[in-house]
């Protein structure tokens, strides 16, 4: 396995000299899947955005497959392989599912093995090809635009909240597809995910982010095996886990 994707000493934020990321390294492999968690404001849009070129870092390196990123440049950055799928899909919501789908596969001569490709993997698009990507459910909207990043052949795929607004059985639908994604195309995958146990489930590794800082690491599956730490680290060190698990954790949290 190789290192695609690489943060060293990463701050990221809004305002120069106040970084709302700080200190944060990552490293993730080809075909792993990353679950990024953390309670609301913890940072971790903050750290996709700039991962993806679309904030400027404030300091520290991202590196895709060995190349060192330009802080802001988001184009050198896809073209380098980094594709997200922001919270808000960014679809063009007049075009059709084909339209938005054609829109990201770059050799026309390819398109429709590539689109057989994503179908492949959300066959409830098939039958969508012509509809208006904003007459979509929400589960479709977000099958569409995890399919268009994929369309581009990513590196490494960065997905902000995939669960946003969708009910739980869609979610335990979805995330799955991204096991095979990773499997299937060595595509390393990111995953922000409010939907903690389910996000475990799939993931390799995981990292959860409090106030910035990455207090926690490690296998997917052994944090999965002991909630109790995943919910030490979004409470922080002070607080009574007997007293107030609830408060900071989303849901359907670590079950
Ligand atoms: N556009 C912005 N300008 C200034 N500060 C921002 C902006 N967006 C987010 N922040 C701040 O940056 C910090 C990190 O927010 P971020 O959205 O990255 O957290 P998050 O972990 O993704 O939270 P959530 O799970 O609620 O989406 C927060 O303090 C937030 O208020």
């Amino acid at each position: 396995m190789t290192t695609v994707l690489r943060c060293d000493d990463l701050a990221a934020g809004y305002t120069k000299g106040r970084p709302c990321v700080r200190g944060l390294d990552l490293e993730l492999n080809n075909g792993q899947i990353l679950a990024m968690l953390g309670p609301n404001g913890a940072g971790k849009t903050t750290v996709l955005l700039t991962m993806a070129g679309l904030l400027p870092s404030l300091d520290g390196a991202v590196e895709v497959n060995g190349t060192r990123l330009h802080p802001g440049d988001a184009r050198g950055t896809s073209r380098a392989g980094l594709v997200l799928v922001p919270d808000n899909r960014a679809l063009f919501t007049t075009l059709t599912v084909a339209e938005n789908l054609r829109l990201a596969v770059s050799a026309r001569r390819t398109w429709t093995k590539e689109r057989d490709r994503i179908l492949n993997y959300f066959p409830a698009l098939g039958d969508r090809l012509k509809v208006a990507a904003g007459a979509l459910s929400g589960g479709e909207q977000q099958m569409l635009a995890i399919g268009r990043a994929l369309a581009q052949n990513p590196s490494v795929l960065l997905i902000d909240e995939m669960s946003m607004g969708l009910a739980p059985v869609i979610v335990e639908r979805l995330l799955p597809v991204m096991r095979q994604v990773a499997d299937d195309t060595d595509t390393a995958i990111v995953l922000v995910e409010q939907h903690v146990a389910l996000a475990l489930e799939v993931a390799d590794t995981a990292v959860v982010l409090r106030h910035g800082e990455k207090v926690l690491e490690g296998d997917a599956a052994e944090l999965k095996a002991d909630p109790a730490r995943i919910e030490q680290a979004y409470l922080g060190e002070h607080a009574d886990p007997g007293g107030g698990v609830g408060a900071a954790l989303p849901a359907d949290a670590v079950k």
